[in-house]
């Protein structure tokens, strides 16, 4: 059984991930954490959880919670995600990341630790998320570049960050398959006189409201037809199969950068 430890233990994804874990095959939940002036710290994990055979409580520390895991899973935010990785790394301790909204600084700092213990990094963990990103790729190859690329995203009202982590990385395959640079080319909700669409760019819209999980579609609009590719998370628990699939797989590698492609098998 992989040993899980996990961040953010009272949030949206850290309950799933307690509650879904303490059912699996082969993972257990062993310890979850919070901030040290977080509410939820001392309150028992089945509680959280919704899940009467759960032991212990919300430890305080990072350092607490992994002293007894095999692999830490971060949902957390950008600045406790770094702070547990570090962690993570004195301890040699394997993770999975699916936090969103890091700084490129952030993102080089987590390929650094990763040189030292392995590392899952994926914004999401979702099975067909993880197709669309290559579907996206080959539709805006096989379209070509008369078909204009727009990207909509639509997630809950408590989502910090946005475009959403999985929105950039939408964006990054378009923009990687069109040869663009992605800073250059992308028009992010566009307000006042903006002329006319030039031919490299890449729209970006952000909704937001209510409970919606977390919905993406990449609009291919040419001259008489648009085709659109859309993912809807039906279920949070979509992510966290997804987090503890890829807990269960680190746990066995060596050290080194890996993105949910290489769980599930989706490499080319
Ligand atoms: N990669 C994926 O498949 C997915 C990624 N996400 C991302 O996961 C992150 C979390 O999402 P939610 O669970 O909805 O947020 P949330 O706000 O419900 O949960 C985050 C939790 O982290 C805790 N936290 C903050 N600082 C901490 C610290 N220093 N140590 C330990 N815990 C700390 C918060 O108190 C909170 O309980 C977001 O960045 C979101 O975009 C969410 C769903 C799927
Ligand atoms: O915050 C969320 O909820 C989600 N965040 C991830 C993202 O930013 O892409 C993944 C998913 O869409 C849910």
């Amino acid at each position: 059984m992989v040993k899980v430890a996990v961040a953010g233990a009272a949030g949206r994804m850290g309950r799933r991930i307690l509650a879904l874990s303490a059912a699996h095959e082969e993972a257990v939940p062993v310890s979850g954490f919070e901030a040290p002036n977080s509410e939820y710290v001392g309150r028992p994990l089945s509680e959280l959880a919704g899940v009467a055979s759960l032991e212990g409580v919300v430890a305080d520390s990072a350092e607490k919670a992994l002293e007894i895991a095999d692999v830490l899973v971060d949902f957390t935010v950008p600045e406790a995600t770094m702070q547990n990785l570090a962690v993570a790394a004195r301890l040699g301790k394997a993770c999975v990341i699916g936090t969103t909204g890091l700084s490129v600084e952030e993102r080089e700092k987590i390929a650094s630790y990763a040189k030292e213990i392995p590392v899952v990094f994926a914004p999401n963990m979702s099975v067909g998320m993880n197709l669309m990103f290559k579907l996206a790729g080959m539709i805006t190859k096989v379209l070509g570049p008369d078909y204009a690329l727009e990207v909509l995203e639509a997630h809950h009202d408590q989502k910090k960050d946005a475009p959403s982590g999985t929105a950039v990385k939408i964006i990054d395959e378009l923009a990687k398959q069109r040869g663009w640079d992605v800073d250059e080319v992308c028009a992010h909700g566009r307000k006042g006189l903006v002329g006319a669409r030039p031919k490299e760019e890449i729209g970006v819209s952000v909704i937001r409201g209510g409970d919606i999980v977390g919905e993406h579609t990449v609009y291919y609009i040419g001259q008489g037809e648009r085709l659109e590719l859309t993912h809807k998370a039906q279920s949070r628990d979509t992510f966290v199969q997804g987090a503890i699939r890829a807990a269960v797989w680190i746990s066995q590698k060596e050290p080194g950068l890996y993105d949910m492609p290489d769980v599930l098998g989706l490499t080319d």
